[in-house]
């Protein structure tokens, strides 16, 4: 059997990040800098005011209390300024620009608030309540290096040093097809012999939580034939494919006898549980990568987090490795098969120890809502003391 190692190795080396394209801002939240952002001007572009208050001369409020004419009131964006000779004040609000002269801000409430003129009763230091010009960035300084993810106060700095696009890796387009006749949209009532559909999804989800764009594509009966035309239907939108199901040893398995012919997708056992059955390789003419993962929910889920994950994060620019693990102490026996790296369920708590869940099935959806954490047990493990240390991916 093939290692899961060996496994992620090989999508590693077939996914490649997706090209670079000049974004709007608007669509830039999650996609990945491709090139380094810097501000053409200092930020703050000019000395402004902290506070609401009066900009003054520090030496002429020294000797507070004292009463100072109010020769000027500025806001913030107003264009025209009066210098704040000796003796004088400003009304001043929040980030309005500093009036030369001034070279601090007595806020309001250290005043008796007059327009005219305004009783000071606290001296004020010099660049009191005074933010300077270039304190948070310098004309021409690096504020977010290639390789940044965009987040929301990312977006915040691309936007306050002016830019309105930016050259960034798209989130990858991930197409998810459920695949099987026993599948039933929730919603709809069950006949004998039905389930619902969860895979699709939870991959789905998965998929949005890894950064990337998912679309749920709905599932397909058992038919091949189908499956190959709702997959050319999608491929010309999708950076990757991702099927559940139909890819172990049954009598129908149309995920595996859809592609299997056509060369570019390999169907092996991974050494792994759950998740065994696995397929993965690439279709069409831009070589769009398929996973096509084995339809046990749970198995679907810890291959995603093992397989899908790390080549989504490939696509977008990021390192994409396994995942990390941690360190706890397992507070119940584990069992794993001989020859095979086990995920098992698990509920990880703030003191390091972790439970096993107890539906370890790899059909037992509960189990894995209920964990938020996968306890790995090497190949060469088949039973685990419980007390024993363990390593855990936290889900
Ligand atoms: N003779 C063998 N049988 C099986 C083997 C094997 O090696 N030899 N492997 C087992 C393992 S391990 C797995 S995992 C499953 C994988 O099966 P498939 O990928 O072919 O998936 P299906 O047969 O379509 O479904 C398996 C199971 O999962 C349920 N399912 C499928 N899709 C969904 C969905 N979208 N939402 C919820 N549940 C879903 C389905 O009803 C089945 O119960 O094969 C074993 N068998
Ligand atoms: O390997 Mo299957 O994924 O256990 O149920």
């Amino acid at each position: 059997m093939k290692s899961v190692d060996a496994h992620l190795a090989e999508i590693l080396a077939t996914v490649r990040p997706l090209a670079p394209l000049e974004l709007e801002l608007e669509q830039a939240l999650g996609t990945t800098l491709a090139e380094d952002i810097s501000s053409p001007v200092p930020l703050p572009p000019f000395d402004n005011s902290a506070m609401d208050g009066y900009a003054v001369r520090a030496e002429d409020v020294a000797g507070a209390p004292v009463t100072l004419p109010v020769i000027d009131d500025v806001a913030a964006g107003s264009l025209e300024l009066r210098a704040v000779g000796p003796g004088h004040s400003v009304r001043i609000m929040t980030g309005a620009p500093l009036p030369a002269g001034a070279d601090a801000v007595v806020p309001v409430e250290w005043t008796d608030g007059g327009t005219v003129s305004v009783r000071i009763d606290r001296a004020a230091e010099l660049g009191n309540a005074v933010r300077r010009a270039g304190e948070d960035v310098q004309a021409g300084e690096v504020v977010l290096k290639a390789g940044t993810v965009i987040g929301p106060a990312q977006l915040g700095i691309i936007a306050g040093v002016g830019r309105r696009r930016v050259r960034a890796r798209p989130r990858p387009r991930v197409v998810v097809i459920s695949t099987g006749a026993e599948l039933v949209e929730p919603g709809g009532t069950l006949a004998p012999g039905q389930i619902w559909d969860s895979n699709s999804y939870t991959l789905t989800a998965a998929v949005r939580q890894a950064g990337a764009d998912g679309f749920r594509a709905g599932s397909v009966g058992d038919d091949p034939g189908i499956l190959l035309d709702r997959l050319d239907t999608h491929l010309v939108r999708a950076d990757a494919i991702i099927t559940s199901g139909g890819v172990s040893m049954g009598a129908y398995e149309p995920v595996k006898e859809a592609l299997a012919p056509l060369g570019t997708v390999r169907f092996e056992k991974v050494a792994m549980q759950p998740g065994m059955p696995q397929g993965f390789g690439v279709l069409g003419e831009d070589q769009v990568p398929i996973f096509a993962l084995p339809g046990n929910p749970v198995s679907s889920f810890v291959s995603f987090m093992l397989f899908v994950r790390p080549a989504l994060d490939k696509m977008r620019g990021l390192p994409g490795g396994m995942p990390r693990t941690l360190t706890a102490r397992t507070a119940g026996p584990l069992r794993s098969p001989s020859g095979r790296r086990s995920y098992l369920r698990g509920v990880l708590a703030d003191d390091g120890t972790v439970a096993p869940a107890h539906g370890q099935g790899s059909h037992q959806l509960a189990a894995l809502a209920a964990a938020n954490a996968l306890i790995v047990v090497p190949e060469d493990v088949t039973e685990v003391e419980a007390g024993s240390s363990v390593e855990v991916i936290r889900l």
